[in-house]
């Protein structure tokens, strides 16, 4: 079983996921990295191939990462994918979440998510996609104006305490 971070562009679940992984000394595993790892930067996929051929390479990602005991951090679209939800119901599903405000100088920051190239586009995908997020996650963590560390720290409590992958 792997436990998953879903959730908005800039939410923070590469960051927080690393951060966990090395507070539970899991492996971590990043659906975005393993299209990169294999096929080249996200932007360039969208530019040359679009949207619909980049989701067929985030699945097999998705696929390869849930194989694992890991903490699998999912990129913010991963859960559009109809088997990908199915396959989720065996995991434990962590939503990060952030609302517009907070996520405004992160996003300037990078600007390297083809979808949500500025904080307008980011709400409409966001509001577009939150009852997805609700619905698939087991446990929503609010990450706006929190230390990456304090939420780790957290979420690492609550896996300890609920007893998931105790020896
Ligand atoms: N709790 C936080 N407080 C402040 N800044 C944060 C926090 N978490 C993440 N960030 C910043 O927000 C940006 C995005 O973080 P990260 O790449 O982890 O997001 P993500 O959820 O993985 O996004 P994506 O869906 O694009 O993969 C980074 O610049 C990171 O430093
Ligand atoms: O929210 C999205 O649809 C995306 C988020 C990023 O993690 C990348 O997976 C890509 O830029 C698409
Ligand atoms: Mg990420």
């Amino acid at each position: 079983m792997a436990i998953v971070l879903i959730g908005p562009p800039a939410a923070g679940k590469s960051k927080v996921g690393k951060k966990l992984a090395k507070l539970l000394e899991m492996d971590f595993v990043d659906t975005d990295a393993i299209v990169v790892r294999d096929h080249g930067a996200i932007t360039e996929i969208f530019a040359e191939h679009g949207e619909p051929y980049f989701r067929r390479l985030e699945r097999a990602a998705v696929v390869e990462a849930l194989a694992q005991d890991a903490i699998v951090s999912f990129g913010g679209g991963a859960v559009l994918d109809a088997d990908t939800q199915h396959d989720l119901e065996r995991h434990v599903v962590v939503l990060l979440d952030v609302d517009a405000e907070s996520v405004e100088g992160r996003i300037k920051i990078d600007g390297k998510r083809p979808l949500a190239p500025d904080i307008e586009s980011w709400k409409a995908l966001v509001a577009a996609r939150r009852p997805l997020y609700e619905r698939l996650a087991d446990r929503r963590i609010e990450t706006a104006n929190r230390p990456r560390t304090q939420i780790a720290q957290e979420l690492a409590d609550w896996i300890h305490s609920a007893g998931e992958f105790s020896e």
